[in-house]
């Protein structure tokens, strides 16, 4: 690799780009994304339009929902925001495979007795459901295998209420596999020709956990969010994985080398929107991550949530660039220039603020960029396609 490095203007949106992205999106950039779920479901589905070249790590930390009804029946790493990217990155056009997007998107009614989720069940495992009788083969045979690995593991009584068939499938293969997501992700992408590369950020059975400023701990993921429990009520000081409730240092967890290489080849990186703490910065926390990013000289953006962010409470945005510059910070080097490690911060223009943007910039010299971001209908969400044209001017 050279050492010659270049740089250019960039102006918002750049149609050529833009356009040029739009008519040849398999030579799309490889912009890569630190994320959870939700919050970029959306951009991603956008972005299949301008890029198939899109690199997704996602952390495996979440316990709450159907994903951890599984995680506690079968002691595995949270599937869900796994299973909704590559959903969200699927080929849906004609040239994809609406009948295994269909059987991998759907859930088991969340209201229906335990018998006739039972039978529901039974005839899925079967082949018997409508469905699966609608997948050819043999893509059904090689979907049965992995449904038939996780019949065979499954508690008795695991509880199909709201089930999504995706994470059962992911589950099966994660078993099948020996414990290992990466070869059943591999399957599925391939199934429904995902536009993309979608990656565990590690590999294992893991959690975070967190000690608050007020020194109030806070054993997992779901007890930060502010979403199924009260919201916590200091700013988080300290976010760590663990391993059966049992603390692990950043030794203990390396980025592997598979992402590190997606990092090295990475057009653009992006801390995603999305809950700062348990969906971004859990993300970087892995050995390896932050230094993999400064080596990477590369556009690298900060799009943070529209709207307040329950797990940032009384932070400024000052503080969230903060938060994820220490992460990187604690891998890659306390004396690690800043513009390594970040070059932008994009804010949708109604929540420019000028003293935050005088803030950031004097104390980290990252500039706040205003554009028109978000949707018109909801203040709240961003306009993926907007978002899209953005980061593709930049990379
Ligand atoms: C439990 C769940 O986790 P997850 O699905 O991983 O959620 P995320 O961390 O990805 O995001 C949830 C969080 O993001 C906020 N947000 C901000 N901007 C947007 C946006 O443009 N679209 C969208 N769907 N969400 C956005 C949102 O208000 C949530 O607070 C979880 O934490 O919910």
């Amino acid at each position: 690799m050279s050492d010659l490095q270049i740089t250019r203007n960039v102006v918002f949106p750049d149609t050529l780009r833009v356009a040029r992205a739009r008519s040849l999106p398999n030579l799309g950039p490889r912009i890569l994304f630190f994320s959870g779920g939700s919050a970029l479901n959306e951009i991603a589905r956008a972005l299949k339009l301008y890029t198939h070249n899109s690199i997704h790590l996602i952390t495996t930390f979440d316990s709450g929902g159907s994903s951890q009804v599984l995680r506690e029946a079968l002691q595995m790493p949270a599937v869900g925001d796994l299973r909704s990217r590559l959903m969200a990155l699927a080929d849906e056009s004609i040239l994809g495979q609406p009948d295994i997007f269909r059987l991998f998107s759907y859930r088991f009614p969340k209201t229906a007795t335990s018998a006739d989720l039972s039978a529901e069940y039974d005839d899925l495992m079967e082949g018997r459901h409508r469905l699966m009788k609608a997948i050819s083969q043999p893509m059904r045979s090689l979907i049965l295998t992995q449904i038939k690995v996780f019949e065979a593991e499954r508690p008795a009584d695991f509880d199909f209420a709201g089930a999504s068939v995706g994470n059962l499938i992911l589950a099966g293969g994660y078993l099948a596999n020996d414990r290992a997501l990466e070869p059943v992700l591999f399957l599925m992408s391939k199934m429904v020709a995902v536009q993309g590369t979608v990656r565990a950020i590690v590999d294992r059975n893991l959690d975070i956990g967190a000690k608050l400023s007020d020194g109030t701990n806070v054993a997992t993921q779901r007890l930060m969010t502010g979403k199924e429990v009260a919201r916590i009520k200091a700013p988080i000081r300290d976010l760590y994985l663990s391993e059966e409730g049992a603390r692990l240092s950043r030794d203990e967890v390396s980025l592997p080398k598979r992402n590190r290489k997606l990092i090295g080849h990475a057009d653009l990186i992006c801390y995603s929107p999305g809950s700062l703490y348990t969906s971004v910065i859990a993300n970087l926390l892995p050995k390896y991550t932050g230094r993999s990013v400064a080596r990477r000289q590369v556009p690298k953006v900060y799009l943070p949530s529209l709207g307040t962010d329950p797990e940032c409470p009384g932070m400024t945005l000052t503080d969230q660039v903060a938060a994820i510059l220490a992460t990187l910070r604690a891998d890659a080097g306390a004396e690690c220039p800043v513009a390594d490690l970040m070059s932008v911060v994009l804010c949708d223009t109604d929540s420019f603020d000028n003293d935050e943007a005088a803030r950031l910039e004097t104390r980290f010299g990252i500039p706040l960029i205003p554009l028109p971001l978000k949707q018109d209908a909801d203040p709240l969400r961003y306009d993926p396609d907007r978002v899209c044209e953005a980061l593709l001017s930049l990379s």
